[in-house]
């Protein structure tokens, strides 16, 4: 262990700062990542940088929604179960042959769906209504005007716009841009985010447990929320409370980092050797007036190259970790993908229980939400350390500042938490 590092500015005695303050000089610091080409099955989820125009029609020739025979209405306009009408085949064309015929009056082409209606047809009869005849067609139905034709450009046309800058991307926008003929799309890329869990304690799961050492759960929980988010977490190797481990982990990563997220040592203790390694580096440490995720670290880094990295230094409780990357990891996260910033639905709740909340701090208590009675009911206590608690829970209630203690019954804003898509 290394010598115990000194707290030269006093965390304890700096005024803590609100959710909102810290959440904004956040949002100051980040910036939308450069879009960038990605091919399409990438850019699920992301957000297109610049409006997108079609250089195609869509459909781009006239083709057949059904199978059956292109012919000209006028031959068939009379045609009737009674009075059928009789025309020559002149071709079979299947989706993707090449026409080659001209149906002239009186006479008709096979065409499957999808295939191109070749010139002079104005209409198709489906199978259903002729004879189905190979070298001649007996018509036994008229069809209407331009009927189960679907006409060049009825969808989409060549220039029109397809996506708006700044669209979230779908599965059908996609298919769009597929159906359009993009093998790729510009889109704000994925943040690639680097996670590092601080703490001499910790082993990764499946490795044995030393005495008195502990799994890590939080480069899981905040990886697993990063990616959930539509960024590109990289978990890399846990670092012991040493400080040149520390920044060694940190130099090494900064290179492939877009933002880095650490967990554990930002507090007051011995041992809390991120606070007091990036201090130094121009980082700000301070308390929020929150709780959990009291201690919060932020800054940007200087990469080779110049570039400036945020990172984020969140609390080791994992409750704290996760709360912390709720409030202000995602919401620069979004920012930085050219999303809304803010994704949460708050509801209001009917408490079920009477809950009580240090003072100048806003809690955000686990909790169990019920939409169907609009009642919320706290989870486990407040303590920062209950993972199990934070897994069952699928709500946070949020007491405010300046409550010490909500009665049973009384009406509460509720955040839910989020569920995987
Ligand atoms: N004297 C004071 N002590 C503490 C204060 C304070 O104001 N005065 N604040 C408390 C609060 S609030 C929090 S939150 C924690 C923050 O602690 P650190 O960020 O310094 O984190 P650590 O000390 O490294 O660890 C805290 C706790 O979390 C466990 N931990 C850490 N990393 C992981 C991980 N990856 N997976 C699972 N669990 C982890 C660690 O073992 C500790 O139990 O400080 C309080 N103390
Ligand atoms: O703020 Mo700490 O995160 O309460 O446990
Ligand atoms: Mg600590």
């Amino acid at each position: 262990m290394p010598d115990p590092l000194p707290d030269p500015l006093g965390q304890a005695a700096l005024a803590p700062i609100t959710v909102e303050q810290h959440l904004a000089q956040i949002l100051d610091a980040v910036e939308p990542l450069e879009p960038c080409q990605v091919p399409l099955l990438d850019a699920l989820g992301l957000v297109v940088a610049a409006e997108v125009r079609s250089e195609l029609d869509l459909p781009s020739f006239d083709n057949s929604a059904m199978d059956g025979y292109a012919v000209r209405y006028a031959d068939v306009v009379t045609a009737t179960a009674e009075s059928p009408v009789h025309l020559p085949v002149l071709e079979t064309i299947g989706a993707g042959s090449e026409r080659s015929v001209v149906v002239e009056p009186g006479t008709a082409a096979k065409v499957m769906t999808g295939a191109p209606v070749p010139p002079g047809a104005d209409v198709v009869v489906p199978y259903e209504w002729t004879d189905a005849g190979a070298e001649q067609v007996r018509v036994d139905r008229a069809p209407e005007p331009g009927q189960h034709v679907r006409p060049a450009g009825e969808d989409v046309a060549r220039g029109d716009l397809l996506i708006e800058a700044g669209t979230e991307l779908t599965a059908r926008h996609l298919g769009l841009l597929a159906a359009v003929g993009r093998p790729t799309v510009g889109v704000r890329p994925r943040p690639r985010v680097v996670i590092i869990s601080t703490g001499s304690e910790l082993r990764d799961p499946g490795q044995p447990l030393a005495p008195d050492s502990i799994y890590d759960a939080n480069s899981y929980l905040l990886a697993a929320a990063a990616r959930d988010l539509g960024a590109q977490p990289y978990r890399v190797g846990l670092v012991p409370d040493e400080p040149e481990a520390f920044l060694a982990s940190l130099r090494d990563q900064l290179g492939r980092a877009d933002a880095v997220v650490t967990s554990g040592g930002v507090s007051m203790g011995d041992f809390d050797i991120v606070k007091a390694a990036l201090r130094e580096l121009g980082v700000w440490f301070g308390p929020v007036a929150m709780q959990p995720g009291k201690p919060q670290g932020f800054g940007l880094l200087e990469a080779a190259g110049g570039a400036r990295v945020p990172i984020f230094c969140l609390p080791g409780n994992p409750v704290s970790s996760y709360l912390s990357f709720q409030l202000f990891v995602a919401p620069a996260l979004r920012k930085m993908m050219g999303l809304p910033v803010a994704d949460e639905a708050r509801v209001t709740a009917r408490l079920t229980h009477a809950v009580t909340s240090p003072p100048a701090r806003r809690q955000f208590l686990r909790a169990a939400y019920d939409p169907e009675t609009g009642s919320v009911s706290p989870v486990g206590g407040p303590g920062s350390h209950l993972v199990g608690y934070l897994a069952e829970a699928d709500a946070l209630i949020v007491v405010p500042e300046d409550a010490t203690e909500l009665a049973a019954g009384a009406s509460v804003e509720v955040i839910p938490l989020e569920q995987h898509r």
